[in-house]
């Protein structure tokens, strides 16, 4: 392995190869750049990808499709991958990637290896060490097993450059996202082209081929290149992915690579007609049998997941356009307080076109509402490299000054991001809601003094409230924020946004690292809890628990989100997320004195509606009072469920 990694390096370096390596490179940083301005960065659906002939023949193809490309333990000792080795083997790796290109197919690999060996939440296996620094991509950033992670390894060992970032960036996203889909054309497509296999070894050439996790990545990545960057010629991305099986598998498979790209190079043609290919932003979506049959394929999402979604909404265009929004580069938005609209900072962010006022939400409608929301402009014309931006835009905020390019708008955003709150539409529009109905609720017997946070950082949730119950007057009376969260690291970042709310000073607002679902009291500096629920006394007015869930209404920011949505998934890791949440609601009602905010960014009815109603059956002093149900939109809006409940006997 070493010496063909050394061979990979020499080789590279070497001028002849270097011109089509660095091609790779150079090319997307100035050739793409207006096809991202244009599009933005993955935002091709597979409807306009390289694949349409072949998502027409998807019919057939049955939810819950599951492929034989899985990998035997054989065939991962061979390859030289071993999932019980990892993270800190494949963090090795990641860390000497040359390329971007190398760098992507790594990082796949460890997300595809995530999902192969493990299902794990969000949030709920999280450190409770408060001194990790959240920037310092370590063992910590691996456990989380996000994709970002991975890549902060690499750039952080080999400080790529803003291009070569974006690009191994791209690749894995997409690579990622659209996992389903690429197996199922390299299964039915690529596999089974038998004219094509002429120079591949016998023994591979078998109807049983099966690839190891690690060997799927790779292809996975090249197709990612095929499919969503239609300006990266495909000899680049045939040579590019040979090398890399030269390297990491040997001749034998790299001859086996080759044959299977240029087989796709050959026909990828007849699964494009040269109309679509001239025209793809027109190309439309052919109407799909409904309920669910080939959608998971066509738009790359678990079976069983599109099966559930299509059973909520009993709409086949709601469910597409959810599907497809899920594949689209998210957008970016900030929260800014009325009074701050009048700010240097946000005059200079308006002029450049950096921030455009978003008028698509229901606050604008409303003099009372305590905020504007704006949307970050991925195509801000001022802004160099304005693909930068739009890579940017698909990352949490630890990134994006990375991302950005070294001019005044980058000083600019980073201000921005110093004074101001990024909070989606969806977010913003579910606490004004929830706090007008609050208000519309509150009479003269009732005090609003104390609020309670059960899973707080890093925050969003409880300044937007506390900004809204202060410019209407409802919290007069307040004295106290407390907010307890499991992940030490994210509760640091309750300490910044609390800067950043107008008038919540931090004197009245004490955060410290616990369990929602047994936390009592917080005392003296200390968070008290007890798992016992019965024992506990209503001390809190209000209670804010926006619990840890899937994210299956922000899948287009979380690219392996979706993978942990299986099958498999609902059987064992869900439920048992479900019981937390069912736990931590269970906290939130025995410690509020009149209401309760139960919030997630998840679409699913089993942990939004039916799990409310099924706790409330233990609690007949509560009422649901209110609840919205918002599902991710193509216009930037994330999914997320909101609920007010009301406790309708005063104590
Ligand atoms: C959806 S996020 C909360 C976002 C936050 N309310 C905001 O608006 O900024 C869920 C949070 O729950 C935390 N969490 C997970 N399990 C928890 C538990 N058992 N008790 C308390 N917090 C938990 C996670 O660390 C994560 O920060």
């Amino acid at each position: 392995m070493a010496s063909s990694k050394d061979a990979y390096r020499r080789k590279i370096n070497q001028n002849s190869d270097l011109g089509v390596m660095r091609h790779q490179v150079v090319s997307l940083s100035f050739i793409a750049t207006p096809f991202w301005r244009k599009n933005g960065i993955g935002q091709r659906s597979p409807a306009t990808c390289r694949f349409p002939k072949v998502l027409g023949t998807t019919k057939g193809v049955k939810r819950g499709l599951v492929l034989p490309l899985v990998a035997t333990s054989s065939q991962e000792a061979r390859s030289g991958v071993n999932a019980s080795e990892l993270p800190n083997r494949g963090a090795d790796r990641l860390r000497e990637a040359v390329t971007a290109r190398e760098a992507a197919f790594l990082a796949v690999e460890q997300s595809l290896m995530q999902n192969a060996t493990t299902s794990d939440v969000e949030g709920t296996n999280a450190s409770t060490d408060s001194k990790m620094s959240r920037d310092s991509p370590n063992a910590s950033h691996l456990s989380q097993k996000f994709l970002l992670s991975y890549l902060a390894l690499w750039s952080e060992a080999r400080k790529p450059s803003r291009a070569e970032y974006a690009l191994a960036k791209i690749i894995s996203f997409n690579a990622v996202r659209q996992r389903m889909l690429f197996d199922y054309v390299l299964q039915t497509n690529v596999l089974r082209e038998r004219e094509a296999m002429d120079s591949v070894p016998r023994r591979i050439k078998s109807d049983n081929l099966r690839l190891s996790v690690s060997q799927r990545a790779l292809l996975h990545t090249a197709l990612a290149q095929y499919a969503f960057m239609e300006r990266v010629p495909v000899h680049t991305i045939v040579f590019s992915t040979v090398e890399l099986a030269k390297t990491y598998y040997g001749q034998r498979f790299a001859s086996f690579v080759n044959a299977i790209l240029r087989n796709l190079a050959r026909y990828g043609e007849k699964w494009m007609p040269e109309l679509e290919r001239r025209r793809p932003a027109e190309y439309i979506v052919r109407p799909l049998p409904f309920p669910e049959d080939n959608l998971n394929v066509r738009y790359s999402y678990p079976g069983v997941f599109v099966a559930k979604v299509a059973n909520q909404l009993m709409n086949q265009e709601r469910v597409v356009a959810f599907l497809e929004a899920g594949n689209l580069t998210p957008q970016i938005f900030f929260r800014i307080p009325c009074q701050f609209t009048d700010t240097a900072e946000l005059r200079a962010a308006l002029e450049i076109g950096l921030l455009v006022p978003w008028d698509g939400s229901r606050l604008s409608e409303s003099a009372a509402r305590p905020w504007n929301i704006y949307r970050v402009d991925l195509n801000c014309a001022d802004v160099d490299g304005a693909g930068d931006l739009v890579i940017a835009a698909n990352t949490d905020r630890v990134e994006w000054a990375h991302a950005l390019p070294d001019t005044s708008a980058k000083d600019l955003f980073q201000k921005l991001l110093q004074k101001f709150i990024v909070q989606n539409v969806t977010q913003a529009e579910h606490i004004y809601d929830l706090c007008e109905q609050l208000r519309a609720r509150w009479n003269q017997r009732r005090r609003l003094e104390r609020v309670l946070d059960l899973c707080t950082a890093p925050g969003g949730k409880l300044t937007a409230v506390f900004e809204y119950l202060q410019k209407s007057g409802l919290g007069d009376l307040l004295t106290e924020y407390v907010g307890v969260d499991l992940n030490g690291q994210r509760l640091q970042m309750v300490h910044e946004n609390i800067h950043k709310a107008p008038g919540m000073s931090k004197g009245r607002v004490f955060v410290g690292i616990g369990r929602g679902e047994s936390f009592v009291e917080y005392q003296s500096g200390f968070v008290v809890q007890n798992a016992d629920d019965r024992s506990i006394v209503p001390s809190f007015d209000l209670v804010i628990a926006d619990v840890p869930c899937t994210n299956s209404g922000v899948l287009n920011r979380r690219p392996e989100a979706r993978w942990r949505l299986s099958e498999r998934d609902f059987a064992t890791a869900i439920p048992r997320l479900i019981s937390l949440q069912t736990s931590l609601l269970t906290r939130a009602l025995r410690l509020s004195r009149h209401a309760v905010f139960y919030m997630t960014c998840s679409i699913l009815e089993a942990e939004g509606s039916g799990l409310v109603r099924s706790v409330l059956e233990q609690f007949p002093e509560f009422e649901l009072s209110w609840e919205r149900l918002t599902y991710t939109d193509t216009a930037g809006r994330d999914g997320g469920y909101a609920a007010l409940l009301w406790r309708h006997q005063e104590n």
